[in-house]
């Protein structure tokens, strides 16, 4: 852990893939994905699995493996982009071709405790460029800004801009919601007593329940666990779709991100999931970022994910201080909108 403190804002990893093996990804080895953890610098604490897909909680934030997707998620000093060449290494043997890839952070509480390739987004933009097969070829780097020093960092690269929108239906959205400066009471909730024995299993169960994380989307199957003395992650399965929650809750530089995965269908199941994991931390700050496929019909338009995101966060005494939209060459359109407690100015 930093000196400075730890390190909650997560650095995310999207990559698809193509093949013939139905299991596809899902047949990598333990032992392969200790290899690949380990050159990010974090390890498996618990693990997962339904008919779609396999959650992992790690050290520092989760891993969800699909049978062509993979989101790695990491927090702290860990070095998420190590786990490229690893894993690009393992996949070939599996018959497996990347066709695509995402990269995602906000912006560092601690910048200077980075280690490389995250000192920079330009050093990690470049370590990506050199370490990604030629055949990504549609690549795009921006930083989408907000009215505070935050900004939202994202980079993608595509092997091919039609084979990406057929595989994402453009009605599919990825939500990344980051908060700081929680309510101090909340935050405490995501503290073991002093003298708790227990797992970091069954002390994660107990946390899930008491601080209402278990009623954001109460159909799924969650997995929460505790560290000790205080920090909690959970991975929640329902079909295909995941959420993750993960909290820092250390007075001074507390956080908590809230991601889910899902289908547009009128918006109002995610913004409820939204509203809900909110309230849970009643935060100063807030983030919110959707990456949505393209294409078109029947689809979510960026315009109404806006103003109903807006609209949930408004309800909970928020006030939408910026907005920025980008689109990413057969990745998608991401949106970031920035918003602050009413009560803050
Ligand atoms: C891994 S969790 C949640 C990560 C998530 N990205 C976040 O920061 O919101 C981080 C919290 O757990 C605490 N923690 C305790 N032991 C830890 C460990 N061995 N590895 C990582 N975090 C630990 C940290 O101090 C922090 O409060």
């Amino acid at each position: 852990m930093a000196i400075s403190g730890f390190e909650g804002f997560e650095k995310r990893l999207e990559l698809h893939f193509v093949g013939n093996d139905p299991l596809g990804l899902r047949r990598l080895r333990c032992d392969a994905l200790a290899q690949v953890l380990d050159a990010v610098q974090c390890t498996v604490v618990s693990a997962v699995g339904n008919r779609c897909f396999d959650a992992y909680v790690l050290s520092e934030s989760s891993l969800f493996v699909y049978p062509y997707k993979m989101v790695l998620k990491t927090c702290g000093t860990t070095q998420l982009l190590r786990s490229v060449p690893c894993l690009l290494r393992h996949t070939v043997d599996l018959g497996l071709r990347l066709r695509a890839c995402r990269f995602s952070r906000g912006s560092f509480i601690f910048p200077q405790a980075q280690p490389f390739p995250h000192t920079s987004f330009a050093e990690e933009v470049l370590y990506l460029d050199e370490r990604l097969p030629g055949s990504l070829c549609f690549r795009r780097a921006r930083v989408l800004p907000s009215s505070t020093s935050h900004a939202w960092h994202v980079y993608s690269a595509a092997a091919s801009v039609e084979e990406a929108a057929a595989a994402g239906s453009p009605s599919t959205f990825t939500v990344e919601v980051c908060m700081t400066e929680l309510d101090q009471s909340l935050a405490r909730g995501f503290f073991r007593e002093k003298g708790d024995e227990r797992s970091g299993d069954a002390a994660g169960a107990d946390m899930t329940d008491l601080t209402g994380i278990r009623g954001i989307n109460p159909r799924a199957l969650v997995c929460g666990f505790a560290f000790e003395p205080c920090g909690y992650s959970m991975n929640g399965l329902d079909r295909d779709r995941y959420s993750t929650v993960h909290v820092t809750p250390e007075d001074g530089h507390s956080y908590a991100s809230f991601e889910c995965t899902g289908r547009w269908a009128g918006g109002g199941e995610v913004m409820e999931s939204l509203r809900r994991a909110i309230a849970v931390f009643r935060p100063g700050a807030v983030s919110v970022s959707f990456c949505m496929g393209t294409g078109g019909g029947g689809g979510c338009e960026e315009g109404q994910v806006r103003s109903s995101t807006a609209g949930v966060l408004e309800g909970l005494g928020l006030s939408c201080r910026s907005q920025a939209v980008e689109e990413f060459p057969g990745m998608g359109m991401v949106t970031y909108q920035t918003f602050t407690s009413a009560r803050r100015k």
